[in-house]
């Protein structure tokens, strides 16, 4: 009898184009963040919705980051971050972290705070995870950063802002 086998190792299925990929994940709504660092590298910042949580023992969330932008190394070598949730307000934040703009800038437009790691607290932010990095993947062009959460501080108020079809979009419950 003669067995054929449908895949190898060596011969993967085919992936879709790179564009047809992105205009998938284009409405994959999620959230808005921006994710700080501070230490021996020095401050920094970026925008980010590829976040989400990966594990509640211990509490784990992971962020992608792209080792091309600006602040690669600096998270690299800091080896700790917060992952700062943005409010309805902060559409004009996420894009001054969103890229291209000077690092003091970028920090200059708002006000931060610290907790264990150093790392600046958006202070108005829905809420901010304050994480020590435990673990680093490269997949492609970025490095998927699994992060032990070792504190939280929440803001119950404010209104969620999600990014969706290639723009933000305000989160009003129905009154
Ligand atoms: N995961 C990432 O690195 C993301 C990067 N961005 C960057 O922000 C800018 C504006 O993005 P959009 O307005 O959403 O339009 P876009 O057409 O560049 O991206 C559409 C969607 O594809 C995904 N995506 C985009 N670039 C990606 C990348 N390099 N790696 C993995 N996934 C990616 C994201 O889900 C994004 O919302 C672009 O420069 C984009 O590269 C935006 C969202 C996520
Ligand atoms: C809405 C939005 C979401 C983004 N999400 C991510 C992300 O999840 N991961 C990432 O590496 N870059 C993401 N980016 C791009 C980074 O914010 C940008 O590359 C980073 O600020 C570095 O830019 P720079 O190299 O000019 O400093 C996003 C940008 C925007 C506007």
């Amino acid at each position: 009898m003669q067995s054929t086998a449908l895949f190898t190792t060596a011969a993967l299925p085919p992936c879709v184009e790179k564009q047809d990929f992105r205009d998938a994940m284009a409405r994959l709504g999620s959230a808005v963040n921006i994710i700080t660092t501070d230490g021996p590298a020095g401050r920094a910042g970026f925008t980010a919705s590829a976040v989400c949580s990966v594990t509640d023992t211990p509490p784990t969330l992971l962020v992608c980051l792209n080792r091309s932008a600006s602040v690669y190394s600096v998270f690299q070598q800091n080896q700790r971050l917060c992952v700062n949730t943005l409010a309805a307000e902060h559409q004009s934040l996420s894009n001054l972290f969103g890229g291209k703009t000077p690092m003091e800038m970028r920090f200059s437009a708002a006000r931060w705070a610290t907790l264990a790691t150093g790392s600046p607290i958006l202070l108005g932010a829905l809420v901010s995870f304050d994480c020590q990095i435990t673990q680093t993947v490269s997949v492609g062009t970025h490095d998927v950063l699994f992060c032990q959460v070792v504190d939280v501080v929440r803001n119950d108020e404010g209104h969620g802002l999600a990014y969706f079809d290639r723009r933000y979009h305000a989160l009003k419950a129905p009154v």
